[in-house]
This record gives structure tokens, C-alpha cells and sequence, in this order.
């Protein structure tokens, strides 16, 4: 891929900040979106460049991710040091550490409300599936006839349009539900705090990532994949690109005379 000359410039001054935090959206950005989403896996480039980055002095990578903490771990295998926000940010990983998201009663009984509108939904929707979360349930349409999908996303929203405490959002052909707001802005902001960084890229291809572009600060960067309306400074078609830039970034960084080993 040819990266432009501006993306270049800011991939340079940001190769260059004291501490960096590289966090990264799984489907469709490290992972190229498929139909099954169990099936979903890194790119081995970009693997290998978060790998790369994770070791260099004064840098920190992140998966900052819709899916559930076991799933994204199961799908991306990711290095120990590489920093993981699933649930859209309700759950974390730091260091192999992790922090699993609590229900209270009330929050549980939503959950069982919404898992039963979705499964109730599905079951009449050929093609569709309810993915279970720790704290929500994703109805995947992908495998669905259009017109049966469109009904069932419709179906399922009417079903849910009073329940206050059940916080629906819209991805890449899933309608997903769940008990507790948390957002990729709310998780890119944690991640800055716990590893003090002084400069972020962020790379997402979904409506739920623009919280997190809406999140960086000057001096940031942030890098859309693929169509449609974004905060985001850059652009690219594809996770191959992504591929490429990612490793640039950590060519460049290894290449700074303060991360030479002696
Ligand atoms: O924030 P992300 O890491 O991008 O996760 C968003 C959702 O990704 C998964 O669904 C998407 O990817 C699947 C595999 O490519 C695809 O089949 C599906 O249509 C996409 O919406 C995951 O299953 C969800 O739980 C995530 O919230």
C-alpha cells in the first residue's frame, strides 16, 4: 500500500512521543470480517507488528473491542502484554489480569429480557444467531436473507423501544443489546490513564468506534477502515492496510536511537 505523505508526517511525530499507546478495534481491522465470527483472526501482519510494538521500551498495545473478553482472546491470541478492552469497554485486560464486568439483580433480569427478545426473534429470522455476551447478546444478521434480516433487527428494536435499562447499538449486520453503557471512547480513555501515554493511535472500521476517535486528543491519530461518516483524521480501504501501516509505525519506532538496545 502507498501511505500518503500526511499519514506518513503524523505516523512519524507519533513514532516519536515518550510513551505510546497503539490500540487497535479486532473485526474488520486486525481481523478482516467474515461470516462466522468465531472464524475471525488476525492478519498475520499486523499480529506480528502489535508484537513488535508491545516490545519496545515506553509503548503499549491494545485490542479495544466489542466482543466479550473470552472471545476476543480466543480469536486473537493475543501477546500478554498486549492490553485488551472487551464489551465495548465494560470489560479489560491489563497484563493477564483481568476484570470482568459485575451484574446487579436488576441488571441480570434485563439481560434474561433481552436474551429472550433476541432468541425469540431469531428463531423466526432463518440465518440469524444470538451471540452471549457477560453483559449483552448481539443478534448476527450477516447469513440472513436482507429482507428477513431488516425484519428481525425492526422486530427486536420495537420489542426493546420501552426498556430504558437495555442500551442497544448498531454494528456491521448485528443489532447488539446490552445492561451496561460503556462505550470504546470510555475504554481508550482508561487505557490512556492506566499507561500515561502521551500519544494514541486508534484504528476502528464501525459506528461503535467513532466513540473512540471522538476520544483522542491533539497529537493523537486516528484512522478509519473503510466507508462511511467519521471523526477520524485518515482513511484506508481494508485491513491489509492496516497491515501495512501498523508495521510502519513500529519500524519507525524501533528505529528512534531511544529504542535502540545498547
Ligand atoms: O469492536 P470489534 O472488535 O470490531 O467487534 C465488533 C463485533 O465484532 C463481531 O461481529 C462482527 O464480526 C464478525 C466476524 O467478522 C461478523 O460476522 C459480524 O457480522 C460483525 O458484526 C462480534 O461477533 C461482535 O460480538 C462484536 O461486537
Amino acid at each position: 500500500m502507498n501511505i500518503d505523505e500526511s499519514l506518513r508526517g503524523s505516523l512519524a511525530r507519533l513514532a516519536s512521543a515518550e510513551r505510546l499507546l497503539v490500540a487497535l478495534d479486532f473485526d474488520g481491522v486486525v481481523a478482516p470480517i467474515v461470516d462466522r465470527a468465531e472464524d475471525a483472526r488476525p492478519l498475520p501482519g499486523t499480529a506480528d507488528a502489535v508484537v513488535r510494538l508491545a516490545a519496545l521500551p515506553q509503548t503499549w498495545t491494545a485490542y479495544v473491542s466489542g466482543r466479550a473478553l473470552t472471545s476476543l482472546v480466543a480469536v486473537s491470541s493475543p501477546d500478554v502484554r498486549t492490553l485488551l478492552v472487551g464489551s465495548h469497554g465494560a470489560e479489560v485486560r491489563l497484563g493477564g489480569e483481568e476484570h470482568p464486568v459485575t451484574l446487579d439483580p436488576d441488571q441480570r433480569d434485563a439481560l434474561a429480557a433481552l436474551h429472550r427478545v433476541f432468541a425469540e426473534v431469531s428463531a423466526q429470522a432463518p440465518g440469524t444467531w444470538v451471540e452471549e455476551k457477560p453483559a449483552g447478546r448481539v443478534l448476527h444478521t450477516r447469513q440472513a436473507d436482507r429482507e428477513d434480516a431488516a425484519a428481525a433487527v425492526d422486530a427486536a428494536r420495537k420489542q426493546l423501544a420501552s426498556r430504558h435499562d437495555i442500551f442497544l447499538k448498531d454494528g456491521k449486520e448485528v443489532l447488539e443489546g446490552s445492561v451496561v453503557h460503556a462505550t470504546k471512547g470510555e475504554g481508550l480513555a482508561f487505557l490512556r490513564q492506566v499507561t500515561e501515554a502521551d500519544a494514541v493511535f486508534f484504528a476502528g472500521d464501525d459506528v461503535t468506534d467513532e466513540d473512540g476517535f471522538l476520544a483522542l486528543e491533539a497529537g493523537d491519530v486516528g484512522l478509519k477502515v473503510g466507508e462511511g461518516d467519521t471523526a477520524a483524521s485518515f482513511r484506508v480501504a481494508a485491513p491489509e492496510d492496516v497491515a501495512d501501516i501498523v508495521a510502519l509505525l513500529a519500524s519507525l519506532r524501533s528505529e528512534l536511537p531511544a529504542q535502540r538496545t545498547p
